[in-house]
This record gives C-alpha cells, sequence and structure tokens, in this order.
C-alpha cells in the first residue's frame, strides 16, 4: 500500500484556497508516482480560526465531502481527509473525513478529545460517537485527531478491534514536539501497527506547528519523517505482512490480562 502524507501549511480562514492547494498537490503527488492513499492534516481548510468559525466552517461537511469525493475518484486515490470545522445542528466539531477511491465517504469522526491549550473547548463540541474501525483495500484502520493521541486507551480500542494502521491528523505545536513524536512511537510499539501521521507546518496567530509527520512500521521504525519546518510530501510503501509477523514474535495482545487491570 502506498501513502503520501502531504505535510502541509494552510491558509488561515480560507477554505476554497486550500482546497485549490491540496488539488494542485494531488496533481502534482499523482503525476510523481500514483499512491493508494493520501493523508491530509487536521483542519485543513481553515486552520485554527475558532472565532470565525460561522463564517468558515463546514455545514454537514459540506462544501469538502464533496470536493473530495470528486478529487478521489479524479485521480483514483483514497483519501484521509483530515479534518474539517464542521457545523451539524447542535454546534461545531472537529470532523474527519474519510473518502475511497471511488467516492464513497466510509468513514467520519468527531474528535472526542478537546484541547485547551487552543481554546478548542470554548468553541467546539466534543465528539458524541464511539471512535469506530473502518476499512479500506480489506485492511482495518483508524483515525484520531491531534490531542487524541495523549489518550492511549482510545488506541488501544481501536487496535483489540484489529486495527492495523492508525493515522493521526494533526495541527499539533512545536512547543510540545517532544510529546508529538515520543507518543507516537509508544503508540505504534504497544500496539504493534503501522502508524502514519500527516501535521502541518507554519504558525497561525502567534502559534508554531511542529511539522515532523511520520510513518512508523509496527516494531517502531521511523520509516519517513517529515521536517520541522517545511512543506512537502511524505511517501511510503508499507507492507502490513509485518504487522502479523511483529504480533507473532513479541504478542502482546495474547499476554494481556485485562481483568487484572
Ligand atoms: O496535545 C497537544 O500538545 C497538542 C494537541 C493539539 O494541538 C490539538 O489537538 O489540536
Amino acid at each position: 500500500m502506498k501513502y503520501a502524507v502531504y505535510q502541509m501549511d494552510i491558509v488561515a480562514g480560507e477554505p476554497e484556497q486550500n482546497r485549490q492547494k491540496v488539488k494542485a498537490w494531488l496533481d502534482d503527488t499523482v503525476k510523481n508516482g500514483k499512491p493508494d492513499i493520501v493523508v491530509l492534516p487536521e483542519m485543513w481548510t481553515t486552520a485554527y480560526t475558532l472565532p470565525r468559525l460561522d463564517e468558515v466552517a463546514d455545514r454537514q461537511g459540506e462544501p469538502t465531502v464533496s470536493f473530495l469525493q470528486e478529487v478521489a475518484k479524479e485521480y483514483d486515490v483514497h483519501i484521509i481527509g483530515g479534518s474539517v470545522a464542521n457545523r451539524k445542528e447542535k454546534g461545531y466539531y472537529n470532523t474527519a473525513l474519510v473518502m475511497d477511491r471511488n467516492g464513497n465517504l466510509v468513514h467520519q469522526y468527531d474528535k472526542i478529545h478537546l484541547v485547551p491549550m487552543l481554546d478548542e473547548p470554548k468553541y467546539l463540541s466534543g465528539g458524541k460517537n464511539k471512535a469506530e474501525v473502518f476499512e479500506l483495500e480489506g485492511v482495518k484502520m483508524g483515525v484520531i485527531i491531534c490531542y487524541d493521541l495523549r489518550f492511549p486507551e482510545l488506541v488501544r480500542k481501536l487496535a483489540l478491534e484489529g486495527i492495523q494502521v492508525l493515522h493521526i491528523v494533526a495541527e499539533w505545536p512545536a512547543a510540545r514536539k517532544d510529546h508529538w513524536t515520543a507518543l507516537q512511537l509508544a503508540r505504534a510499539i504497544e500496539n504493534q501497527m503501522f502508524v502514519v501521521s500527516c501535521n502541518r507546518v507554519g504558525s497561525y496567530d502567534g502559534v508554531d506547528f511542529a511539522g515532523t509527520s511520520m510513518i512508523i512500521d509496527p516494531w517502531g521504525k521511523i520509516v519517513e519523517q517529515g521536517s520541522e519546518d517545511r512543506e512537502e510530501t511524505l511517501r511510503a510503501e508499507i507492507s502490513l505482512d509485518l504487522v502479523s509477523k511483529i504480533r507473532k514474535d513479541v504478542p502482546v495482545f495474547s499476554s494481556r490480562v485485562p481483568e487484572l487491570y
């Protein structure tokens, strides 16, 4: 499975410009060797322009869902479509979108853990639905959003439900970059799964973001890592056989004794 991760800078509060930016990136990326799956960062249409949500947020995922549908089909790629600020009946959510290459919205997830350090709880509602597994090409996968990475029990739940790849879409600040890298490695090692993350670069409202998107294998080896401050594309081909091999060599899942903790 060939991945391309767009470690992107985001034009704050300009959803249409960001959609066009993603389209241009896809065009270029596909021309230079077509991936199977592409990954975008958190809140990539708006950045953290939370006081302007009324103006910049999607409504029930639109128009971003239609945009992703169109480009998934045009470029024949599955899209882990990062997340968008999303107005629903009862408020604004930070919603991750996953589109398959036929233009089917196969998964949506509202960020459960809102990050106090970026004022999310003041403007957004936390997701009320359980995090769920989805499948692309018959492979079980999951997606979480940024601050969710700090909650290992969320990822373990998805692992117990069989995911082999965890995607993390993020706008993780540079001030806590060491946590970003260490926690991703921990999640990959403890759950023996691939971790594919996409973090933004650049700054907004005095916050610098950490970049350092990563593709980590189930042993905890870093396959690819982005820079801290440059827009770039991370590419890697991952072999899922490695998940079963490592789970056999170090049988963490059959050694668990959950009734004692
Ligand atoms: O947990 C952190 O340090 C960063 C989280 C974050 O920036 C986010 O969830 O958007």
